[in-house]
């Protein structure tokens, strides 16, 4: 046994020089943090505005635990009934529950309860802003390709596991719009084959609406949803300081290193002046702006419907699959299969579900294996920069058929007439959207390529002395060309010949067809313009090397 470190005893050991010394070694003694921190701490982060948006989610997660332990205070998860006998004249001898009572009673009695619940519920439609937005910042830089595969599906969890925990939570008051919300998840569930009957019975503990469902949703809005994000939370964050973080093309920086500030001091510094703007900026909105006046809603009651209900926004567009959908119908041997609640019903988790396995789809067509740590720029990848922005372009004409009434009334349109419109952009809109972001990012791509030729257009037109006008074009720097020319173009992959050298025809599965057809379209010549080779760009600095064309 190699001794000295066995046997070192803390009397050994030269004693700490200050107080704060002190304090760190008797930490470290019991905690072994000193290792972790030092490796850690001064871990480097890459710095670019778009890496804003996951200290965005996990900034207003932190807020809706902060103000929802605070509202637990207050909000008692009942659905007995009581009359109303609070301070809001309009409601008083009313028939509520407990449930809405209390939430009046935040709103109106509690000292700052109105504020927190209204920083509660914008938090929450902020939270889910902010995580689709930095999905899609990772999904059109593809900084989902290994070995970030697990992470991204950590965070697609963590959005999907968000919208259900904000349907719990606009759930709870129990007033007419969430009851409604209730009403219409609760339709859903019916409308599964063979077992939608008892589902419904089990959730609710008997007919609906009863008054189980309140509690139950207390305790999986409050414990078993944000218990299973704040878990995810975690292991996210470690996951991105494990893998680091990703960085854009650049001078002097490459696959191997990571170019940016230390955490500590410097990006613990930001993310802490960070965290409190965004809960300023949300503390703004929960003072001036009115969410969810209960109030004026009003409490449920399964027999009555307000107009213009609407769900918080992430829902929306399972709303609209429901609302455009074609009311189909099968009533065969004294059952009825609801077809029109089912199929969108199906299609709601699909839909982002769509989302979750594209990496491994990228992957497999593209046969890539390599690590990557080198953020693509979206232009260079213009199927997969088309079909984000066609996922988006369903996801937003979806929820205009989630508000088909409001359109109708705000624009003074025909309700019949807006989801005709929603039931074919859905087909029509995603297919256009991905064939105009292709052409645009080919665009894109060409003008770099023509940028790094020939530079920069200027803005200076100068006479040639035989009469001719010519722009004159500014070489771009070391650096910028760098930039402009780092990124990699693969070859496709390929099937490889499909006789083999004594001329037998060889097997092709549909599968490689496919492969080698997706593989075509993402890395083939329709989907990159050749970038510019040094021997090009020195040919034309030699040869018309005017700096003009
Ligand atoms: C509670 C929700 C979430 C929190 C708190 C969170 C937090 C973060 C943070 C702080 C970062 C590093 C900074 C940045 O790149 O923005 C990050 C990176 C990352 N996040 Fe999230 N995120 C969440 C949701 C998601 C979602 C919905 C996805 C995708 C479906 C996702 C996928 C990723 C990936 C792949 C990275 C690594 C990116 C890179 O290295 O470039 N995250 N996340
Ligand atoms: C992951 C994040 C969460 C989301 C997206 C979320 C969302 C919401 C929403 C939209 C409401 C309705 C607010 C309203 O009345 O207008 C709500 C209510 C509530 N939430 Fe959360 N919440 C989250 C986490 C939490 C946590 C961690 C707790 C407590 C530990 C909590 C406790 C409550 C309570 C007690 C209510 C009912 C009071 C009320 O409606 O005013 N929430 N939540």
């Amino acid at each position: 046994m190699s001794g000295s470190v066995e046997y070192t005893r803390d009397s050994e050991r030269p004693a700490p020089a200050g107080k704060g010394e002190r304090v760190a070694d008797w930490a470290d003694g019991r905690l072994g943090i000193n290792t972790l921190a030092k490796s850690q701490m001064r871990k480097i982060f890459p710095d670019h505005w778009s890496f804003m948006f996951g200290e965005i989610c996990l900034y207003s997660f932190l807020i809706l635990i902060l103000t929802g332990v605070w509202l637990t205070l207050f909000f008692e998860p009942s659905g007995s009934e009581v009359i109303y006998d609070g301070v809001y004249t309009p409601l008083k001898g009313i028939q509520v529950t407990r449930a809405f009572e209390s939430t009046v009673d935040i709103s109106m009695e509690v000292r700052g309860g109105l504020l927190i619940r209204q920083i509660h519920h914008w938090a929450a439609i902020v939270f889910v802003a902010a995580m689709l937005v930095h999905m899609m910042r990772v999904f059109f830089t593809g900084a989902f390709r290994k070995p970030r595969e697990v992470n991204w599906l950590f965070g697609w969890t963590l959005l999907f596991l968000g919208i259900i925990t904000g349907l719990t939570g606009y759930s709870l008051p129990d007033d007419l719009l969430s009851g409604t919300g209730i009403r219409f998840a609760q339709g859903a569930i019916l409308s599964v084959p063979v077992v939608g009957t008892y589902l419904s019975f089990f959730l609710f503990g008997g007919e609906f609406p009863g008054d189980a469902i309140i509690p139950r949703l207390f305790s999986v809005h409050v414990l078993l949803l944000p218990g299973i994000m704040l878990g995810l939370v975690v292991a996210h964050l470690i996951l991105v300081f494990y893998h680091k973080h990703t960085q854009f093309a650049g001078p002097g920086k490459t696959e191997k290193n990571v170019v940016g500030a230390p955490f500590l001091p410097i990006y613990i510094a930001k993310a802490g002046g960070f965290f409190f703007l965004v809960f300023g900026v949300l503390a703004i909105m929960g003072a001036v702006a009115t969410i969810n006046p209960v109030w004026v809603i009003g409490p449920y009651r399964p027999d009555l419907v307000s107009t213009g209900a609407q769900p918080d926004w992430y829902l929306g567009f399972s709303e609209g699959l429901i609302r455009v959908m074609p009311s189909w119908e099968i009533n065969a041997w004294g059952h009825t299969l609801e077809l029109g609640v089912f199929i969108p019903f199906s299609l709601f988790p699909l839909i982002l579900m769509a989302i979750a396995v594209y990496p491994f789809i990228e992957a497999w067509a593209t046969g890539d294996k390599r690590e990557h740590h080198i953020a693509d720029r979206p232009r260079n990848a213009p199927v997969r920069t088309g079909l984000g922005v066609a996922w988006l372009t369903l996801f937003a004409v979806l929820m205009v058929g989630g508000g088909n009434d409001i359109w109708a009334t705000h624009f003074h349109l025909s309700i019949n007439a807006i989801t005709w419109f929603v039931r074919i952009a859905c087909f029509v809109g995603p297919v256009l959207a991905f064939y105009v972001t292709h052409r645009w990012c080919m665009g894109l791509q060409l003008r770099d390529r023509e940028k790094a030729l020939h530079g920069r257009e200027s803005g200076t037109i100068k006479r040639l002395p035989h009469g001719e006008y010519v722009e004159v074009h500014v070489p771009l720097s070391q650096g910028e060309l760098y930039t402009l020319t780092a990124h990699e173009q693969p070859k496709p992959y390929e099937i490889g010949p499909e006789v083999d050298a004594q001329g037998v025809a060889r097997k092709v599965s549909r599968g490689e067809r496919l492969r080698a057809r997706l593989g075509k379209a993402m890395y083939g010549p329709s989907a990159q313009v050749p970038k510019a080779t040094p021997e090009e760009y020195l040919e034309i600095q030699q040869g018309g090397g005017d700096g003009h064309h």
